[in-house]
């Protein structure tokens, strides 16, 4: 790995206390950081050099998975980090970071080698990406390279705009768009589940699958986010940006090569290939919901409308249940069910592949009834697949499903912030987001969020359910149910 600066912007921020520096120390713990590296933190609190080492060491010991050892590692560790007060807004704070930017390189003998990472709310992404040029700071004699969180803008037009003012500065090889869910494991693995094993592959299509399901239910309302959820909603907080991913990844062609713009060509064919749906088939196909009280894990909580922040007539969706058709030779026909939601009864997310069922020809069982084979892709918590088949049960002679089971309790493996930080840092952009990915998801969801700005019904939900009955009835029209638990 190249020897290179990381430039943090919002480093006081929860972001970067909970993900972004335990992140840097686990892989620092790891030996995957490069031999010379440097962070410097920038946001406006005005921190001495100690003192946001001091807030470091509170990040490390509250959200680091390595224990952290007053040990010379972690010490070594800790020298790496600079702070520089810094006012997005203010031009001559980028002169000032040059400034001490290019000082230290010197002085440490470092390359200009620059990973601008961006933890700040997203109003600032464009205005940083337009001052780290006009100051200089993307022209040092190394590489650049730009880390920017979600969301990438609001809605097609202002993605596009972003994106313009990104790439003024950057080419889109330096750019690398975090969605995080690409980082998680499982979601890493479904391109091996799919492409490394011969008895998936030749029935991954219409003739052996009858339908996908792809849910990622949380427990946690909106906590105190109230100011970016109500603008944003399920839709454009989860829909967009993660539940696109999978379903990319799910519904992709074989790529020519495992590299990263053959895959990312191929899932960008997915979206191309997804069914847009007027005013019309919205209603019929998408699902919207918000969460009234109710108990979870045992605690009796508040409903949506009265969280903190949250307006009391706020229609804002925090559910998003719908029907996804992918118009290409392989999946034609084959719906896709997608359903993600706060409060809902448990964390989890999972992908289910329902194959067809066995023709109805032989009775193995009195009633005819044989369940369907399913493949399940745990991401979060549990991670890892099962294999449900059809098998005679011992006592009661009848054929009933039993599971295969590859799946496992979260261990101690690198979190999603890890592997991309180091993908970033190795240069890898395939686990980000591609611009055309990006708009082409922006394009799909728009009419969608449009419509339930209009008269699209928002069904409530008890908190601590598993959504509104719309979003049963949703899956239940086609004969299928949600495959829960
Ligand atoms: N928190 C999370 O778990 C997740 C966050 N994200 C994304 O990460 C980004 C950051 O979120 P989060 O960390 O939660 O936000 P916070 O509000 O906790 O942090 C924002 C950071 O920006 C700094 N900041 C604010 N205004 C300015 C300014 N004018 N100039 C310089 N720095 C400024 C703040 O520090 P100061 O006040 O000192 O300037 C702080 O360090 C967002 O895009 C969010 O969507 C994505 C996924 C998960
Ligand atoms: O990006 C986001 O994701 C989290 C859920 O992530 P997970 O890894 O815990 O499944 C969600 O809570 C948040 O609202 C959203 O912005």
């Amino acid at each position: 790995m190249d020897d290179q600066t990381f430039i943090l912007f919002g480093a006081s921020g929860d972001l970067a206390k909970r993900k972004v520096l335990p992140a840097l120390y686990n892989l620092h713990r790891d030996g995957k950081m490069p031999r010379r590296f440097t962070v410097i933190g920038a946001s406006r609190r005005p921190y001495s050099r100690e003192a946001f080492q001091g807030l470091v060491m509170d990040a490390l010991h509250q959200y680091s998975r390595h224990p952290v050892d007053s040990d010379e590692t972690t010490a070594e560790f800790l020298d790496r980090f600079h702070y520089v007060p810094f006012d997005a807004g203010n031009a001559d704070d980028y002169t000032a970071l040059k400034g001490y930017l290019e000082d230290l390189e010197a002085r440490a003998h470092l390359p200009q080698n620059r990973l601008f990472y961006l933890a700040m709310a997203p109003d600032f992404f464009g205005t940083i990406a337009v001052q780290l040029q006009a100051s200089g700071l993307t022209s040092g004699t190394g590489w650049k390279r730009l880390v920017i969180e979600k969301p990438f803008g609001h809605d097609y037009r202002s993605a596009a705009e972003l994106n313009r003012q990104v790439s003024a500065a950057f080419d889109e090889r330096e750019v690398f768009r975090i969605d995080h869910y690409l980082g998680k494991e499982m979601v890493q693995n479904i391109e091996i589940i799919r492409f490394a094993n011969s008895i998936f592959e030749p029935l991954w299509n219409n003739r052996f699958i009858s339908n996908v399901q792809i849910t990622s239910s949380e427990v946690v309302g909106v906590e105190d986010r109230a100011a970016y959820y109500e603008k944003a909603g399920a839709l454009r907080d989860m829909v967009q940006n993660h539940m696109m991913q999978m379903l990319m990844l799910i519904a992709m062609e074989p790529p020519s090569r495992l590299n990263t713009e053959a895959i990312r060509d191929e899932k960008v064919k997915v979206l191309r290939s997804l069914r847009r749906y007027d005013e019309a088939k919205i209603a019929q196909n998408v699902v919207r919901g918000q969460y009234l009280s109710g108990r979870v894990g045992g605690q009796e909580v508040v409903g949506y409308l009265n969280e903190p922040g949250v307006a009391p007539t706020s229609t804002t969706e925090t559910f998003v249940a719908a029907k996804l058709y992918v118009d290409n030779f392989r999946w034609a026909g084959v719906p896709f069910y997608i359903r993600t939601g706060k409060r809902m009864k448990e964390k989890m997310t999972k992908i289910v592949v329902q194959f067809e069922s066995i023709p109805d020809k032989l009775f193995f069982n009195k009633d005819s009834s044989l369940a369907p084979n399913l493949l399940t892709i745990h991401v979060n918590p549990v991670q890892g697949m099962e294999l449900s088949i059809n098998v005679e049960q011992e006592e009661s002679g009848r054929v009933e499903p039993s599971e295969i089971d590859f799946t496992r309790e979260s261990r101690n493996s690198p979190e999603a912030y890890e592997r991309l930080i180091e993908d970033a840092m190795t240069d890898d952009p395939t686990f980000f987001t591609r611009w055309d990915e990006v708009s082409l998801a922006w394009k799909w969801v728009d009419p969608i969020s449009e419509a339930f700005q209009q008269h699209q019904p928002l069904y409530p939900y008890i908190a601590g359910s598993t959504g509104p009955a719309a979003a049963d009835e949703l899956i239940r029209a086609d004969g299928f149910r949600w495959w829960n638990g």
